[in-house]
């Protein structure tokens, strides 16, 4: 294919083909968490393949991104928690930059979720656990004292939902002082 047909046909790609549902700005919660549960079951609702999958992008130490995708392990006060090998490239990122972004991608309801944040490490119990809670298969091979939880913390969780016209509407939660506030 000649760069020209590359060009058009990706030109001729339709996107953001899925069906939004009603989004009221009025009545939102004032935790993301809340409304992050609420687009998380609407999007099982749907059935929309592996909800919990999420790219979690990072930075190493001089500054260069990288992301991967991962799955989402937990979500409540304590942050979005997600899991890996503290030896792996993103642990080495971590360790150097403890930031991060999570982004969502829920095709067939057009909503996007971001989150940004410090990144904490999770206690040594609550690794372990994640690391039993997984298949035997999963487990095998891995160094218990390697594998890792961790939480993101968010100061910022972007909902985002499309919409053919293109008049889409964007939630910002931001973190300051006094606790969540909402921007649109
Ligand atoms: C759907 C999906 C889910 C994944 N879940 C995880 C996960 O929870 N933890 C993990 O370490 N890698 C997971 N991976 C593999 C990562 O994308 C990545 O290849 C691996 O963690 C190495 O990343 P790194 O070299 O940037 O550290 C998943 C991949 C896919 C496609």
């Amino acid at each position: 294919m000649n760069p020209q047909s590359t060009k058009s046909m990706l030109r001729a790609l339709p996107s953001l083909t899925g069906s939004a549902p009603p989004l009221g700005l009025t009545g939102l919660p004032e935790d993301p968490v809340e409304l992050f549960l609420e687009w998380l079951a609407a999007a099982q609702h749907r059935e929309v393949a592996e909800p919990h999958a999420m790219t979690l992008s990072t930075v190493d130490a001089s500054g260069m991104p990288d992301a991967r995708v991962l799955v989402l392990k937990d979500v409540d006060a304590s942050g979005w928690a997600f899991a890996s090998t503290r030896t792996s490239a993103k642990g080495g990122q971590l360790s150097a930059c403890p930031s991060a972004a999570l982004t969502f991608w829920w095709q067939p309801l057009v909503r996007s979720v971001r989150v940004r944040g410090a990144v904490i490490e999770a206690s040594r119990e609550a690794s372990l656990a994640d690391l039993r809670a997984r298949s035997a298969s999963a487990q095998n091979g891995v160094d218990p004292d390697d594998w890792t939880l961790w939480r993101v913390l968010p100061s910022r969780v972007e909902f985002w939902q499309g919409s053919p016209d293109r008049q889409h509407t964007r939630v910002v939660y931001v973190r300051d002082h006094d606790g969540w506030r909402i921007e649109n």
